[in-house]
């Protein structure tokens, strides 16, 4: 094997492919040629190259035929150390098969059933054997309901048990009951959705499983163990041992420790990340720079799993099985991973560093000798690799009105000060001592004589973010205005305020998805060099240098750096840094902890892009596509109820009173709520109903709505319906959020609009590069509709087929702007896109989906509970608004007096921990 290896390696660095490589990934046992299943890029499913390397291994041969057939069509892999893969790593530290390795794909399906899902489903069905058809009473018994799509693939059907293969399809599969809500029913590809199924509704009781996803794997049965349980009972963050392999790419290594924490079982709870101390290596030698990733209140747990992950871990520097080339160092530094980091299932007591805050207030305000930091100049900047579309520069520069000489954030310290403690930071690197605000200093672009870059999608670098209330700080701050002093605005949230939940993003979750970005990436490796060949494997390698250097930027709290790509908004980025550097109550040069936590945290993900999208010609790859598509196929059962739901109500949506219609309005509203809440599963942790029928449980959760402005909503529509004229169109507009589960329930709740009359066009607005996870952009927006039309179950399908409609008629209008994707706060967006904000203003009502669009309509700042929701949008009023968001952050306006505090007594967590939401409507000016 080894020498293998080598051929292969030496092959690769010739520019060519070793035979036995290429023979041994796609020929089967009977010396079949099997091709990769072509529709793997339209489905937008990207498989770990870790589940790639099964045929790799001269062993494969010993799988059983059917096994290795499937094997080689598109050949997954399980490296999963204790599992059928089992592996070993050799004298040199490279990984070998273990020689008793059995590897069996039925195998694989117990330690990562999810990653074979999307595998199966688009694997060319091969014949069964045994075509009798399980009745679906036979079906619902082998199968617990509510049980995750992935889990269900292992699960046999009778008369299948023995014989029939796994990824076959039983003749009569896909003619799930078009009216059941029978989880059964999954979610099929739709390079296997025959037309005729779509179109003709099955009959009645016909159970049958699915094609691919639910076909007759009977051949797990047989004496092995049950695939592992779904992730039921488990909240949003919680992965399974089988999660966790697919989601780190075999966890290796990881699965070969005995499990220390909770995080390894996989039931990491937040309050155990709370405990990091700072990010450790294997060793334990690395630590962070412990000033800035300081203790958490002596919370901490020791390094635990922090210096691993889990896509080989301790073992990555091993390389793992088929990758030719041992993980990177980064990986093996890196934290270990957590499922959806960005969740709102990490209740952390934020408030109870208040108090510290505030005593430390009264020293913030007076300055903290630490805050303008003195020290010699600074070289300049590194100069960008290529000087950006150079000269016009200085004119560019000098066309806008000049950075800000105040900030926003005139409130600092008015209600929570930043403990300012001594941060020993070496000097800055950049040329910013003396940046004060009363002599601000020349952009960056003017220094370097550089131009701004092209000004695209509308966007122009505005004066200065903030808008109005931006240009009353300068004249207060100037000293100029003879104006009326207006209200302060509060300070910003940042990482500054150790024990906020900014603090705990920055320190523990971004470098937890950097760490998961990078390893994505690795483990496409092999599909990047099928592709691409070796400049695919070297654009990989580029692109995780970058970002494993992003990391340690971030983990060091180095200064925020310009960037120095050309794409469209890197002007307006670096603008925006200026304008950071220059604030007279900054904390000096930009850096990860000490800047505003949205600025960083946005800047975070278009740092992500740039180092995919500088590095063709994987330039186009999401490295969040994968786990969008899992996170969808997670929830489909919420998705068959919720459709199903919305069908039988469009039979006789004409015929209801206005009453009626007003209900179904609340209900669908608070769907999409509370899809926000947990887009992967919308009733995670809850009971099987609640997962099976998102509507079932919308009562009992109308508590935990803060501000309902639900039935304002309403009033405005039906107003607007009554009094709509010939010529009047009525528009929503929906700002998304997720894919996943949230996006269908925007989708529905958009179709119930035009189908009720009370819209009649909808305009969709979705991010233009991979943000924030899982953020829809326009590939996710099309594929969910895609995969739902082309679903086995008659209702999803026919959502998606008229939803298809929608859009090829322009009802339904998808639209990005770059705006979404800038670190800008909506009240510059009048500014800084008025294109956009003109857009915005043709609409009767705007609905913005999720938390990161509420902390952007209030600023993300830390204002008063009880500050009416109409002043913290700082003039942003384009339309009517509403903004359905649950809690995921801790910022919060527009309570009644008292309310925030008496919910801060009893649950310190509440503003994070994704239970509580709000329906708040601003009606405007
Ligand atoms: O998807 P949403 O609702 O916008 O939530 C994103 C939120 O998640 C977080 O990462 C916190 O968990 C925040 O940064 C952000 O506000």
């Amino acid at each position: 094997a080894s020498d293998l290896w080598h051929q292969r390696h030496q092959a690769r660095t010739n520019g060519t492919q070793h035979p036995k490589k290429k023979a041994g990934r796609r020929a089967t046992t009977t010396g079949q040629e099997a091709q990769p299943p072509s529709s793997r890029h339209e489905t937008g499913i990207y498989f770990p190259t870790s589940l790639q390397h099964t045929a790799h291994f001269s062993h494969a041969r010993r799988l059983p035929d059917r096994e290795a057939q499937l094997a080689a069509a598109q050949p997954p892999a399980c490296t999963e150390r204790a599992g059928p893969f089992r592996r070993r790593a050799d004298r040199t530290g490279r990984d070998r098969p273990a020689r008793t390795a059995q590897p069996t794909l039925s195998g694989c399906l117990q330690t990562a059933p999810g990653a074979l899902q999307p595998w199966l489903q688009e694997t060319p069905p091969l014949p069964c054997p045994r075509t009798a058809v399980p009745s679906s009473k036979e079906n619902s018994g082998r199968t617990a309901p509510g049980s995750a799509p992935a889990a269900s693939v292992g699960e046999g059907t009778q008369g299948s048990e023995a014989s029939a293969p796994i990824g076959c399809v039983p003749a009569g599969a896909g003619t799930a009951h078009p009216e059941s809500t029978n989880p059964k029913a999954r979610l099929p590809s739709p390079s296997r959705q025959s037309e005729a199924a779509r179109a003709t509704p099955a009959p009645r009781d016909s159970g049958a499983p699915l094609a691919g996803a639910e076909g007759s794997a009977g051949s797990t049965r047989g004496g092995r163990a049950p695939p592992p349980p779904p992730a039921r009972g488990l909240r949003r963050c919680c992965v399974t041992p089988a999660q966790r392999h697919l989601n780190t790419g075999g966890g290796a290594g990881a699965a070969r420790q005995p499990p220390r924490s909770g995080r390894q079982k996989g039931i990491l709870g937040w309050g155990e990340a709370r405990g990091w101390e700072s990010p450790l290596t294997p060793t334990g030698r690395a630590r962070a720079r412990p000033e800035t990733a300081p203790s958490s209140r002596g919370t901490s747990r020791g390094p635990a799993a922090g210096g691993r992950i889990g896509a080989g871990g301790k073992d990555g520097g091993r390389g793992r099985p088929g990758s030719p080339t041992p993980i990177p160092q980064a990986l093996r530094q890196a934290p270990p991973l957590r499922d959806c980091p960005k969740r709102g299932c990490a209740p952390l007591p934020c408030r109870s560093a208040d108090s510290a805050a505030a005593r430390a207030g009264a020293r913030g305000r007076q300055g903290h000798p630490l805050r303008r930091r003195p020290g010699p100049p600074s070289p300049p900047f590194p100069r960008p690799a290529r000087a950006p579309a150079a000269a016009a520069a200085a004119g560019g520069a000098r066309r806008f009105p000049p950075p800000p000489r105040a900030s926003t954030d005139l409130g600092e310290g008015a209600r929570r000060s930043p403990p300012r403690e001594p941060r020993p930071r070496p000097p800055p690197a950049g040329p910013r001592q003396g940046a004060r605000a009363d002599t601000p200093r020349p952009s960056v672009a003017a220094r370097r004589g550089a131009a701004r870059g092209p000004i695209t999608s509308g966007c122009r670098p505005g004066p200065l973010p903030g808008g109005g209330w931006g240009r009353a700080e300068r004249r207060l701050a100037g000293g100029r205005s003879k104006m009326a002093a207006v209200p302060a605005l509060p300070v910003s949230l940042s990482g500054r305020f150790k024990g906020s939940f900014a603090y705990f993003t920055i320190k523990d979750r971004l470098p937890q998805i950097l760490t998961r970005v990078i390893d994505t990436l690795h483990r496409h490796k092999n599909e990047f060099f099928e592709e691409h060949g070796e400049k695919g494997v070297e654009a990989e390698k580029r692109a995780i240098s970058f970002l494993s250097k992003l990391r340690n930027e971030l983990q060091t709290d180095k200064p925020v750096t310009p960037l120095e790509d050309e794409l469209p908004d890197a002007a307006l980025w670096n603008q925006y840094l200026d304008y950071q550097r220059n604030l007279p109550n900054g904390n000096g040069e930009p850096s990860w902890f000490q800047s505003p936590w949205l600025y960083i945290e946005c800047y975070m993900y278009r740092r992500i892009h740039a180092a995919l999208a500088l590095n063709p010609p994987i330039n186009n790859f999401d490295v969040f596509k994968e786990g969008k598509a899992q996170n969808f196929f997670e929830s489909q059962e919420a998705v068959i109820a919720l459709c199903t739901y919305f069908q039988e109500l469009l039979k006789n949506i004409k015929d209801l009173e206005e009453k009626q219609l007003q209900e179904e309005l609340l209900k669908l509203l608070q769907v999409s709520l509370w899809g926000n809440k947990c887009d992967l599963s919308f009733s995670a942790g809850e009971d099987s109903s609640q997962k099976t029928s998102p509507l079932q449980s919308l009562e009992n959760m109308v508590p935990y709505i803060l501000v309902n402005d639900m039935e304002k909503v309403w009033s405005l529509l039906v107003n607007a319906k009554k009094n709509r004229t010939e010529r009047s169109n009525i528009r929503v507009d929906i700002i998304l959020d997720n894919a996943g589960f949230e996006l269908v329930s925007d989708l529905v709740l958009a179709d119930f609009l035009l189908s009720s009359k009370l819209a009649d066009e909808v305009y969709f607005h979705g991010k233009s590069i991979p943000w924030y996870v899982s953020d829809t952009t326009k590939h996710d927006f099309n594929w969910t509709i895609k995969q739902l039309g082309s679903a086995n179950h008659m209702w999803m399908s026919r959502c998606g087929i008229n939803w298809e409609g929608n859009l090829k008629k322009g009802v339904w209008v998808f639209r990005d702007h770059m705006f979404w994707t800038l670190p800008h706060d909506f009240s510059s967006m009048s500014e800084v896109a008025p294109d956009l904000y003109a857009e915005l203003q043709k609409s009767n009502l705007l609905l913005f989906k999720g938390d990161l669009n509420y902390r952007k309509l209030t600023g993300d700042r830390k204002w008063e509970y009880s500050v009416p929701f109409h002043q913290a949008l700082n003039k942003f009023h384009p339309a009517p608004l509403c903004s359905l968001r649950t809690l995921k952050s801790d910022t919060q306006v527009g309570l009644k007096p008292g309310q925030g505090e008496q919910i801060q007594a009893s649950e310190p967590e509440w503003m994070v921990s994704g239970k509580y939401g709000v329906v708040q409507f601003d009606a405007g000016l």
